[in-house]
Parts: structure tokens; C-alpha cells; sequence
């Protein structure tokens, strides 16, 4: 782990734009953190530093424990090739979309009984995102250990179906085998990510499985925020990344035209 500090100005020394692609979390990274999930939004800078991106031909591509429609909504109207719910459901370079196997009728019969068991914890919010559940206490951080307890109980008795993942004021119950490691791995096999230097900027712990393979692929591995990490590199907030970006674009800007004038 290294507590070194990156300044904008060091990022765009150490990336060749041209050979890098690119991989970001949202909640922490992208976008500042809030009371309830559904009040998130990117910064503009952001959203047109991505947008740019995109323009230019640099592989981007979301990685993120919310759904790829809430992904879609909060990038609109700019559609990124993106993972969701920690690498379940992933939209693939060529629009393609591709889902972990789950069983229906199992996640229906969890969803029932989490509603009823959350009714005893008021100040809990269930977010059900179809194949996956979290467990908000940021509201009611009393509710820490019990909603813990909960999630542990729910993971142990539908072992072939889920797996815990603790976060931010969360505790999450992911589809097994959904790891947002697998999915940037996936996406590195796959045109236009493929052959190119893995860049990911993260903040939770769903991200150290991320940061872990891109470190393995000689690739810069970023952690916003404090905290134990396998990251390399760190950045100290949201706003930061967003001058990061937006320092990456003079980068662009300074490149020397390809075409010439007719005389
Ligand atoms: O992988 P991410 O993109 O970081 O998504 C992780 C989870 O983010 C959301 O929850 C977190 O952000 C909320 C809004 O800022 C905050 O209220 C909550 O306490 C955080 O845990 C989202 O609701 C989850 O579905 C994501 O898995």
C-alpha cells in the first residue's frame, strides 16, 4: 500500500492516454456520497470529462455495485460500457449484455422474507436491486450490528445464491460469484479494452478485488479516500477525481493534430 498523494499534474505525467483504459466506481468516486442512494449525481466536469472520453476513442467503462439502469440514469445521456451490482450484470464494448445465472423464484422468496424481517428495523432502507439486496443504515447507524447480523443470516442459509458484501453504511447480499475484479478482468479481455493499461479509481472495499487484478496486469490501481488498500496510488476525494479528469483533458488538448489544412 502506498499513502503517496497524486496531484493531477503527476497523473497525466505517468498515463499515455492513447494506450490506457480507463474504469471507474460511482458511489465515492464519481459521485459525492449522500443520505440516500437515489439523491446521488456525477459533477458536469465529470460527466464531460467521460464524455470526452468516449468522443476521443479512450476505453471507459463503469464498475459498479448499482444496477445498469441506475448506472445509465445517473451517466445520462452519455452510455458507457458499464458493470453492475459488483460485476453480476455487465453491458459488454459492443452493447452487449451479459448476466450471472440466477434463480428467480430463490431471490423472489429472499426479497419476501427481507421485507418482512426489515419491518422490525424502521430507520433500515432495503434496496432491492432484483439480484442483489443492500442494507442501508446510514440513516439509523444503531441499526450497524443488527442489520449485520441479518445480512450474515440471510448469506449462511442461501449459501449457493449469495454472498455478503460490506460497504459504506451497507451491508450488501450479492449474487455469488459477482466481483468487480472479474468483471474489469472480463472487460480487459475484450475489445476496446483489450491490450491496453487498466486504470481504476475506487473507494470501498467492493474495489479491492478490482484493484488486486488491475495491479496483476501492471495496470494503476487508484483509492479515493483513507483506509487500508491494495490501490497503489490515492487520491483524497470526489472533487479530486474530478480535477484529475479534467487535468487528463489538457492532455487531449495539447496532442498534435492529425490532419492538416487544405492550402
Ligand atoms: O460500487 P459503487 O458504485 O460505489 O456502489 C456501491 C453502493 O453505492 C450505493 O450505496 C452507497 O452510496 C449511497 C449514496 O451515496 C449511500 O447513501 C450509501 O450509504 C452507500 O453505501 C448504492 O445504494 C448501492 O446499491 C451500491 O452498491
Amino acid at each position: 500500500m502506498s499513502l503517496m498523494s497524486m496531484t493531477d499534474h503527476d497523473a497525466k505525467d505517468a498515463l499515455d492516454l492513447q494506450r490506457c483504459s480507463f474504469f471507474f466506481d460511482l458511489d465515492g468516486t464519481l459521485a459525492e456520497l449522500q443520505p440516500r442512494p437515489e439523491q446521488v449525481f456525477i459533477p458536469s466536469a465529470t460527466l464531460l470529462a467521460l464524455a470526452r472520453f468516449q468522443a476521443e476513442g479512450i476505453p471507459v467503462a463503469v464498475v459498479s455495485g448499482r444496477q445498469l439502469q441506475d448506472i445509465d440514469r445517473l451517466l445520462a445521456p452519455l452510455q458507457l460500457p458499464a458493470a453492475g451490482v459488483h460485476g453480476a450484470e455487465r453491458r459488454h464494448g459492443d452493447g452487449q449484455i451479459s448476466r450471472l445465472a440466477i434463480d428467480p423464484q430463490v431471490f423472489q422468496e429472499i426479497q419476501e422474507a427481507l421485507i418482512a424481517a426489515c419491518r422490525n428495523y424502521p430507520g433500515a432502507y432495503l434496496e432491492n436491486k432484483g439480484m442483489a439486496f443492500a442494507l442501508h443504515y446510514r440513516q439509523a447507524p444503531d441499526l450497524q450490528e443488527p442489520l449485520r447480523a441479518l445480512a450474515e443470516d440471510f448469506v449462511n442459509r442461501h449459501a449457493d445464491h449469495l454472498m455478503l458484501q460490506p460497504g459504506k453504511c451497507v451491508y450488501e447480499l450479492k449474487p455469488r460469484g459477482a466481483s468487480k475484479g472479474e468483471a474489469i478482468k472480463a472487460f480487459m479481455q475484450e475489445l476496446p479494452f483489450l491490450g491496453r493499461q487498466p486504470v481504476f479509481l475506487g473507494d470501498d472495499l467492493t474495489d479491492e478485488a478490482g484493484f488486486k487484478v488491475v495491479n496483476q496486469c501492471g495496470g494503476l490501481s487508484i483509492k479515493i479516500g483513507s483506509g487500508e488498500t491494495e490501490a497503489c496510488q490515492r487520491l483524497d476525494s470526489v472533487a479530486d477525481v474530478s480535477k484529475w479528469l479534467t487535468g487528463l483533458l489538457v492532455l487531449l488538448d495539447e496532442r498534435p493534430l492529425s490532419f492538416s489544412y487544405k492550402k
